[in-house]
């Protein structure tokens, strides 16, 4: 397989599949310097990973996340304090499978003759063959998605130390719309949204909080502590600190399921999700990922213009359209109403619209950089569906039984967010070496 590589500078190679030992996500390009944590990587992954709420699947990974290379060991000098930072070498972070048992290995067993429709498993069995990587749809699994997760959270803590902040959340579900909210207030509610997960999930305070898995700990000692917490799923999951909807309302200000800065609008969708999946079916909708901060120039002309790179998102599974700013409405405006006039006040230059996204000509102009994500809805489905059987090419029916997603949208933001913070990172890195080129030239 050819493809699981992103990046120029900034690079991430991903690993691993959905049933398989776990994942893997391989980073070059981390500065050294930097101290890096489990914790606040899992504080992250915990944001997209399954078994989380009503609008998620039922799987129960905890996605606890081992730093596998990539920091010191001890400190390099006695005092020098420098333990658990990032050295420059190529940072490795592990993402164990421990909820993947025999039944559901099972489940797929007997229906992978009969490819899901809107799934990759007809394709993926004609071009590798039956040794495909069929039992939970492998590398195709949204459970994928766990590696941009982890990676693009060291994307974005560096990036925050350059004054940039990326962050998404839920624009749409089946056919609900946030109304447009101002980008500091939507950053705010989605911090607020963040605080309220971590708060409230079992693992972040079991496992991290009260010190279970430590950074001082080895590499085999985390992988031992990970095979009891295999075994003790349910009862840590019980543990979990509960909290109605009304009181996370009540003391965060967001709803408790949906990262979207309208609490009524979060609600809504949740209904018209729940209303969808009962019928057995499944909802799709829109992420709008927002980067404030971004110095202008950003981008490389011609194939790596940034809003191409963005576009490259069209890599996340479901993922069926990327638009930067105005997008597809642009086909309906005038050039004189897309285009974003500009005015100079007090030596800034100030634009009046931002149907541009941030974005022209492939580099920033300084104004928010704002993308959004079309997601299809899940194609499991709990209805009888047409499909083949694809070995003996005889037409059949295929009912779900695997676990799923009544909507991927609710999950989707941590990776869209964390995908965009890999790829601003990777060109500002390009930004900073040319401009630092530039500058020598007399
Ligand atoms: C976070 C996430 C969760 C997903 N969950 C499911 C799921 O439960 N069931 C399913 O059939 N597809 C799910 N998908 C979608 C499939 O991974 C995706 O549709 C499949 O790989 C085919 O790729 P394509 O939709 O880009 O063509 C999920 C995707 C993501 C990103
Ligand atoms: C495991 C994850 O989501 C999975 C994504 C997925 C799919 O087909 O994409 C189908 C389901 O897989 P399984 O049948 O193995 O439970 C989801 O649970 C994850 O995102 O971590």
């Amino acid at each position: 397989m050819l493809g699981c590589h992103l990046g120029h500078n900034f690079q991430l190679t991903v690993a691993g599949g959905s049933y398989q030992e776990g994942l893997s996500s391989t980073l070059q390009g981390v500065p050294p310097g930097m101290l890096l944590t489990e914790q606040e990587i899992y504080g992250d992954l915990l944001l997209r990973k399954p078994g989380a709420d009503e609008l998620s699947s039922p799987r129960k990974e905890p996605d606890l996340p081992i730093i596998y290379a990539g920091l010191n060991a001890a400190d390099t000098i006695e005092n020098a304090g420098n333990k658990n930072h990032t050295n420059g070498t190529p940072l490795v972070i592990l993402i164990p499978n421990l909820d993947r048992h025999f039944i559901h290995i099972k489940q797929y067993q007997d229906t992978n003759r009969t490819p899901r429709p809107g799934h990759a498993s007809y394709a993926s069995f004609v071009k590798y063959g039956p040794d495909d990587d069929a039992i939970g749809a492998g590398i195709f699994s949204g459970r994928y998605t766990s590696t941009i997760v982890a990676a693009g959270y060291v994307a974005k803590k560096i990036l925050k130390q350059c004054g940039i902040e990326v962050f998404s959340y839920v624009k749409e579900i089946a056919g609900v719309r946030c109304p447009d909210v101002p980008y500091e207030r939507a950053l705010e509610s989605t911090d607020r949204y963040k605080a309220m997960r971590h708060a409230l999930d079992p693992f972040y305070q079991e496992v991290y909080v009260k010190g279970r898995i430590t950074m001082d700990m080895r590499f085999l000692e985390k992988a031992a502590v990970m095979a009891q917490i295999e075994q003790e799923i349910d009862p840590i999951r019980d543990k979990a600190p509960q909290m109605s909807a009304a009181e996370v309302r009540d003391k965060y200000g967001v709803h408790a399921v949906v990262n979207c800065p309208d609490i009524d609008a979060g609600q809504a969708m949740v209904d018209a999700c729940n209303r969808i999946s009962a019928g057995g079916d499944s909802a799709g909708g829109l992420v709008e990922v927002v980067v404030l901060g971004a110095p202008v120039g950003l981008g490389e002309p011609v194939f790596n213009k940034l809003d191409a790179e963005l576009g490259r998102m069209l890599g996340i599974g479901a993922v069926k359209g990327v638009e930067i700013g105005a997008g597809f409405a642009v086909k309906d405006m005038t050039g004189y109403q897309n285009n974003d006039q500009m005015r100079a006040v007090d030596g800034e230059v100030v634009f009046e619209s931002n149907n541009a996204g941030g974005i022209t000509g492939g580099l920033t102009t300084g104004q928010p950089i704002v993308a959004r994500l079309a997601v299809k809805p899940t194609p499991t489905i709990d209805k009888p569906q047409k499909t083949i059987d694809k070995y003996t090419q005889e037409n059949t029916q295929l009912a779900a039984i695997t676990r799923r997603d009544p909507t991927i949208v609710a999950r989707i933001w941590p990776v869209a967010e964390n995908f965009t913070a890999l790829i601003i990172l990777d060109h500002l890195m390009m930004h900073y070496g040319y401009q630092a080129l530039k500058a020598r030239i007399k």
